[in-house]
Protein backbone atom coordinates (compact mmCIF):
# COMPACT_ATOMS: atom_id res chain seq x y z
CA UNK A 1 0.00 0.00 0.00
CA UNK A 2 1.19 3.28 -0.72
CA UNK A 3 0.38 6.45 1.35
CA UNK A 4 0.11 10.26 -0.10
CA UNK A 5 0.24 13.10 2.22
CA UNK A 6 -1.44 16.62 1.37
CA UNK A 7 0.29 18.82 3.64
CA UNK A 8 3.75 18.43 5.35
CA UNK A 9 3.39 20.31 8.37
CA UNK A 10 2.90 19.65 12.22
CA UNK A 11 1.04 16.38 11.77
CA UNK A 12 1.72 15.80 8.08
CA UNK A 13 5.07 15.03 8.63
CA UNK A 14 4.52 13.57 11.94
CA UNK A 15 2.32 10.70 10.94
CA UNK A 16 4.36 10.60 7.61
CA UNK A 17 7.82 9.82 9.72
CA UNK A 18 4.93 7.27 12.27
CA UNK A 19 3.63 5.31 9.73
CA UNK A 20 6.33 4.83 6.89
CA UNK A 21 7.37 1.68 7.93
CA UNK A 22 4.16 -0.06 6.86
CA UNK A 23 3.62 1.61 3.55
CA UNK A 24 5.78 0.30 0.52
CA UNK A 25 5.75 4.05 -0.40
CA UNK A 26 5.06 6.98 1.13
CA UNK A 27 4.80 10.38 -1.10
CA UNK A 28 4.31 14.28 -0.20
CA UNK A 29 2.58 16.89 -1.85
CA UNK A 30 3.26 20.55 0.18
CA UNK A 31 2.48 24.00 -1.70
CA UNK A 32 5.45 25.35 0.79
CA UNK A 33 8.64 24.80 -1.34
CA UNK A 34 10.30 24.58 2.28
CA UNK A 35 8.27 21.78 2.97
CA UNK A 36 8.77 20.00 0.38
CA UNK A 37 12.57 20.05 0.71
CA UNK A 38 12.18 19.25 4.37
CA UNK A 39 10.50 16.42 2.68
CA UNK A 40 12.86 15.00 0.19
CA UNK A 41 16.01 15.41 2.49
CA UNK A 42 13.27 13.16 5.18
CA UNK A 43 14.06 10.33 2.36
CA UNK A 44 9.67 11.26 0.97
CA UNK A 45 9.17 11.26 -2.59
CA UNK A 46 7.63 14.58 -3.26
CA UNK A 47 4.96 15.41 -5.73
CA UNK A 48 5.19 18.25 -8.35
CA UNK A 49 1.26 18.25 -8.02
CA UNK A 50 -2.07 17.08 -6.61
CA UNK A 51 -2.37 14.81 -9.66
CA UNK A 52 0.59 12.85 -9.35
CA UNK A 53 0.50 12.11 -5.68
CA UNK A 54 -3.14 10.52 -6.32
CA UNK A 55 -1.82 8.67 -9.30
CA UNK A 56 1.17 7.22 -6.70
CA UNK A 57 -1.21 6.88 -4.09
CA UNK A 58 -3.92 4.40 -2.41
CA UNK A 59 -4.35 6.20 0.78
CA UNK A 60 -4.04 9.64 1.40
CA UNK A 61 -3.92 11.76 4.37
CA UNK A 62 -5.20 15.29 5.12
CA UNK A 63 -3.25 17.41 6.58
CA UNK A 64 -3.80 21.08 5.88
CA UNK A 65 -5.25 23.47 7.82
CA UNK A 66 -9.09 24.02 7.66
CA UNK A 67 -9.10 26.97 5.90
CA UNK A 68 -7.41 25.54 3.04
CA UNK A 69 -9.26 22.43 2.51
CA UNK A 70 -11.77 23.46 -0.08
CA UNK A 71 -8.88 24.67 -2.25
CA UNK A 72 -7.22 20.80 -1.77
CA UNK A 73 -10.69 19.12 -2.26
CA UNK A 74 -12.61 20.29 -4.89
CA UNK A 75 -12.50 18.74 -7.93
CA UNK A 76 -10.00 15.79 -6.73
CA UNK A 77 -11.27 12.76 -8.26
CA UNK A 78 -10.26 10.32 -5.62
CA UNK A 79 -11.24 7.61 -7.04
CA UNK A 80 -11.18 4.17 -5.29
CA UNK A 81 -8.31 5.85 -3.07
CA UNK A 82 -9.22 6.21 0.72
CA UNK A 83 -8.86 9.62 2.48
CA UNK A 84 -8.21 9.95 5.68
CA UNK A 85 -8.98 13.15 7.09
CA UNK A 86 -6.95 14.76 10.80
CA UNK A 87 -8.57 18.27 10.23
CA UNK A 88 -10.29 19.77 13.25
CA UNK A 89 -13.99 20.36 12.92
CA UNK A 90 -14.17 18.77 9.19
CA UNK A 91 -17.33 16.12 9.43
CA UNK A 92 -17.68 13.47 7.17
CA UNK A 93 -21.05 14.87 5.37
CA UNK A 94 -18.71 18.23 4.55
CA UNK A 95 -16.16 16.03 3.47
CA UNK A 96 -18.55 13.65 1.27
CA UNK A 97 -20.09 17.06 -0.11
CA UNK A 98 -16.29 17.71 -1.22
CA UNK A 99 -15.48 14.71 -2.44
CA UNK A 100 -18.89 12.80 -3.61
CA UNK A 101 -20.86 10.60 -1.21
CA UNK A 102 -19.48 7.24 -3.02
CA UNK A 103 -15.92 7.73 -1.46
CA UNK A 104 -14.18 6.18 0.77
CA UNK A 105 -13.30 7.87 4.01
CA UNK A 106 -11.64 7.56 7.70
CA UNK A 107 -12.28 10.74 9.47
CA UNK A 108 -9.47 10.81 12.18
CA UNK A 109 -8.34 13.20 15.32
CA UNK A 110 -4.73 12.27 16.15
CA UNK A 111 -2.03 14.20 18.58
CA UNK A 112 1.52 15.24 18.55
CA UNK A 113 2.70 12.30 20.21
CA UNK A 114 2.82 10.02 17.38
CA UNK A 115 6.23 11.54 16.62
CA UNK A 116 7.14 9.24 19.69
CA UNK A 117 5.04 6.42 18.87
CA UNK A 118 2.68 7.47 21.85
CA UNK A 119 -0.15 9.37 20.40
CA UNK A 120 -4.13 8.81 20.40
CA UNK A 121 -6.10 9.13 17.35
CA UNK A 122 -9.90 8.83 17.12
CA UNK A 123 -11.69 7.47 14.13
CA UNK A 124 -14.67 7.18 12.61
CA UNK A 125 -15.20 4.43 9.35
CA UNK A 126 -17.24 6.31 6.46
CA UNK A 127 -19.35 3.94 3.81
CA UNK A 128 -17.81 1.91 1.33
CA UNK A 129 -14.25 0.60 2.97
CA UNK A 130 -13.74 -2.76 2.25
CA UNK A 131 -12.33 -4.66 5.48
CA UNK A 132 -9.22 -5.13 4.30
CA UNK A 133 -8.88 -1.51 3.86
CA UNK A 134 -9.91 -0.88 7.56
CA UNK A 135 -7.59 -3.26 8.94
CA UNK A 136 -4.80 -2.11 6.88
CA UNK A 137 -5.38 1.58 8.75
CA UNK A 138 -5.75 -0.08 12.29
CA UNK A 139 -2.89 -2.15 11.86
CA UNK A 140 -0.61 0.76 10.43
CA UNK A 141 -1.86 3.43 12.76
CA UNK A 142 -1.64 1.54 16.07
CA UNK A 143 1.91 1.05 15.84
CA UNK A 144 1.97 5.13 16.74
CA UNK A 145 -1.39 5.81 18.58
CA UNK A 146 -3.79 4.42 20.85
CA UNK A 147 -6.88 4.04 18.45
CA UNK A 148 -10.24 4.80 20.17
CA UNK A 149 -13.47 4.20 18.03
CA UNK A 150 -16.02 6.81 18.56
CA UNK A 151 -19.13 8.35 17.90
CA UNK A 152 -18.40 10.87 15.53
CA UNK A 153 -20.78 13.44 17.40
CA UNK A 154 -18.05 13.21 20.40
CA UNK A 155 -15.09 14.07 17.93
CA UNK A 156 -14.97 17.66 18.77
CA UNK A 157 -15.24 16.60 22.31
CA UNK A 158 -12.05 14.03 21.56
CA UNK A 159 -10.52 17.04 19.55
CA UNK A 160 -10.32 19.18 22.59
CA UNK A 161 -9.33 16.40 25.01
CA UNK A 162 -6.75 15.18 23.12
CA UNK A 163 -5.94 16.56 19.89
CA UNK A 164 -5.27 20.12 21.55
CA UNK A 165 -4.61 18.18 24.99
CA UNK A 166 -0.83 17.88 24.66
CA UNK A 167 -0.63 22.06 24.48
CA UNK A 168 -2.58 21.70 27.53
CA UNK A 169 -0.15 19.28 29.54
CA UNK A 170 2.89 21.40 28.16
CA UNK A 171 1.24 24.18 29.37
CA UNK A 172 1.24 22.15 33.22
CA UNK A 173 4.65 21.41 32.58
CA UNK A 174 5.85 24.59 31.52
CA UNK A 175 4.31 25.91 35.28
CA UNK A 176 5.34 23.50 37.17
CA UNK A 177 8.96 23.80 35.56
CA UNK A 178 9.01 27.94 36.11
CA UNK A 179 7.65 27.03 39.77
CA UNK A 180 10.36 25.04 39.81
CA UNK A 181 13.24 27.94 39.05
CA UNK A 182 10.82 30.02 41.48
CA UNK A 183 12.19 27.31 44.38
CA UNK A 184 15.54 27.72 43.17
CA UNK A 185 16.30 25.29 40.40
CA UNK A 186 17.33 25.84 37.23
CA UNK A 187 15.22 25.78 34.01
CA UNK A 188 16.46 22.41 32.97
CA UNK A 189 16.51 20.70 35.80
CA UNK A 190 12.88 21.98 37.20
CA UNK A 191 11.89 20.97 33.47
CA UNK A 192 13.38 17.41 33.91
CA UNK A 193 11.92 16.44 37.40
CA UNK A 194 8.70 17.71 35.86
CA UNK A 195 8.79 15.61 33.40
CA UNK A 196 9.95 12.55 35.26
CA UNK A 197 7.09 13.05 37.99
CA UNK A 198 4.52 13.54 35.37
CA UNK A 199 5.68 10.47 32.94
CA UNK A 200 5.42 8.34 36.92
CA UNK A 201 2.29 9.48 37.77
CA UNK A 202 0.54 8.46 34.40
CA UNK A 203 2.57 5.06 34.95
CA UNK A 204 1.36 4.41 37.88
CA UNK A 205 -2.26 5.72 37.56
CA UNK A 206 -2.37 3.48 33.97
CA UNK A 207 -0.92 0.11 35.62
CA UNK A 208 -2.64 0.25 39.01
CA UNK A 209 -5.59 1.74 38.09
CA UNK A 210 -7.98 3.84 41.00
CA UNK A 211 -9.56 7.78 40.66
CA UNK A 212 -6.95 10.20 40.55
CA UNK A 213 -8.39 11.84 43.92
CA UNK A 214 -7.48 8.48 45.72
CA UNK A 215 -4.00 9.10 44.30
CA UNK A 216 -3.94 12.58 45.59
CA UNK A 217 -5.50 11.24 49.07
CA UNK A 218 -2.57 8.68 49.24
CA UNK A 219 0.40 11.41 48.68
CA UNK A 220 -1.69 14.85 50.90
CA UNK A 221 -0.68 13.29 54.19
CA UNK A 222 -3.50 14.62 56.95
CA UNK A 223 -2.18 18.10 58.05
CA UNK A 224 0.48 17.38 55.92
CA UNK A 225 2.50 19.79 53.26
CA UNK A 226 0.92 18.88 50.14
CA UNK A 227 -3.20 19.43 51.74
CA UNK A 228 -1.78 23.16 51.64
CA UNK A 229 -1.05 23.25 47.58
CA UNK A 230 -4.27 21.39 46.57
CA UNK A 231 -6.43 24.12 48.79
CA UNK A 232 -4.70 26.85 46.46
CA UNK A 233 -5.40 24.85 43.28
CA UNK A 234 -9.37 24.45 44.83
CA UNK A 235 -9.71 28.15 46.38
CA UNK A 236 -8.58 29.00 42.83
CA UNK A 237 -10.66 26.82 40.79
CA UNK A 238 -8.32 24.83 38.94
CA UNK A 239 -10.74 21.96 38.11
CA UNK A 240 -13.38 24.49 36.62
CA UNK A 241 -10.92 26.26 34.50
CA UNK A 242 -9.79 23.07 33.23
CA UNK A 243 -13.42 21.86 32.17
CA UNK A 244 -14.21 25.42 30.37
CA UNK A 245 -10.92 25.53 28.65
CA UNK A 246 -12.14 22.22 27.27
CA UNK A 247 -15.65 23.43 26.51
CA UNK A 248 -14.33 26.81 24.82
CA UNK A 249 -11.97 24.45 22.96
CA UNK A 250 -14.62 22.06 21.65
CA UNK A 251 -16.92 24.85 20.91
CA UNK A 252 -14.29 26.45 18.40
CA UNK A 253 -14.22 22.67 16.34
CA UNK A 254 -17.71 23.40 15.67
CA UNK A 255 -17.10 27.02 14.36
CA UNK A 256 -14.16 26.18 12.23
N1 LIG B 1 -1.10 20.56 15.08
C1 LIG B 1 -1.69 19.58 15.76
O1 LIG B 1 -1.23 19.19 16.86
C2 LIG B 1 -2.90 18.90 15.20
C3 LIG B 1 -3.47 19.30 14.01
N2 LIG B 1 -4.55 18.64 13.50
C4 LIG B 1 -5.09 19.04 12.21
O2 LIG B 1 -4.06 18.80 11.26
C5 LIG B 1 -4.17 19.73 10.20
C6 LIG B 1 -2.81 20.31 9.93
O3 LIG B 1 -2.35 21.01 11.06
P1 LIG B 1 -0.82 21.39 11.20
O4 LIG B 1 0.01 20.24 10.73
O5 LIG B 1 -0.63 21.93 12.55
O6 LIG B 1 -0.73 22.57 10.09
P2 LIG B 1 0.55 23.11 9.33
O7 LIG B 1 0.23 24.50 8.89
O8 LIG B 1 1.78 22.89 10.16
O9 LIG B 1 0.67 22.17 8.04
C7 LIG B 1 -0.12 22.29 6.91
C8 LIG B 1 0.76 22.28 5.68
O10 LIG B 1 -0.07 22.23 4.53
C9 LIG B 1 0.41 23.19 3.59
N3 LIG B 1 -0.66 23.55 2.66
C10 LIG B 1 -1.50 24.63 2.68
N4 LIG B 1 -2.33 24.61 1.61
C11 LIG B 1 -2.00 23.49 0.91
C12 LIG B 1 -2.50 22.92 -0.31
N5 LIG B 1 -3.49 23.51 -0.99
N6 LIG B 1 -1.95 21.78 -0.75
C13 LIG B 1 -0.93 21.18 -0.06
N7 LIG B 1 -0.40 21.68 1.08
C14 LIG B 1 -0.94 22.81 1.57
C15 LIG B 1 0.89 24.32 4.44
O11 LIG B 1 1.73 25.19 3.74
P3 LIG B 1 1.76 26.75 4.18
O12 LIG B 1 2.36 26.76 5.55
O13 LIG B 1 2.63 27.41 3.15
O14 LIG B 1 0.35 27.23 4.17
C16 LIG B 1 1.63 23.54 5.54
O15 LIG B 1 2.93 23.19 5.16
C17 LIG B 1 -5.20 20.77 10.60
O16 LIG B 1 -6.36 20.59 9.87
C18 LIG B 1 -5.45 20.51 12.08
O17 LIG B 1 -6.79 20.73 12.43
C19 LIG B 1 -5.09 17.55 14.12
C20 LIG B 1 -4.57 17.12 15.30
C21 LIG B 1 -3.46 17.76 15.95
O1 LIG C 1 -5.31 23.87 17.28
C1 LIG C 1 -5.81 23.26 16.32
O2 LIG C 1 -6.69 23.78 15.63
C2 LIG C 1 -5.35 21.87 16.00
C3 LIG C 1 -6.45 20.85 16.13
C4 LIG C 1 -6.09 20.00 17.31
C5 LIG C 1 -4.77 20.43 17.67
N1 LIG C 1 -4.37 21.41 16.93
Amino acid sequence: MRLGVIGFGNMGSAIARAVKKHFSDVIVYDVSQEKSMKALEEGFGVAKDLKFMLANSDFVLLAVKPKDVPSVLTDLDLGDRVLISIVAGLTLDRLYQLVGHDKKIIRTMPNINVLVGKGVMAYVFGENLTEYEKEFFLKSFSSCASLYPIEEGMMDSFTAIAGSGPAFVFKFISALSLAGVREGFSYELAKSIVIDTILGSCELLKSMGGHPEEWIAKVASPAGITIEGIKVLEERGFSGIVMECIEKTSQKAKRL
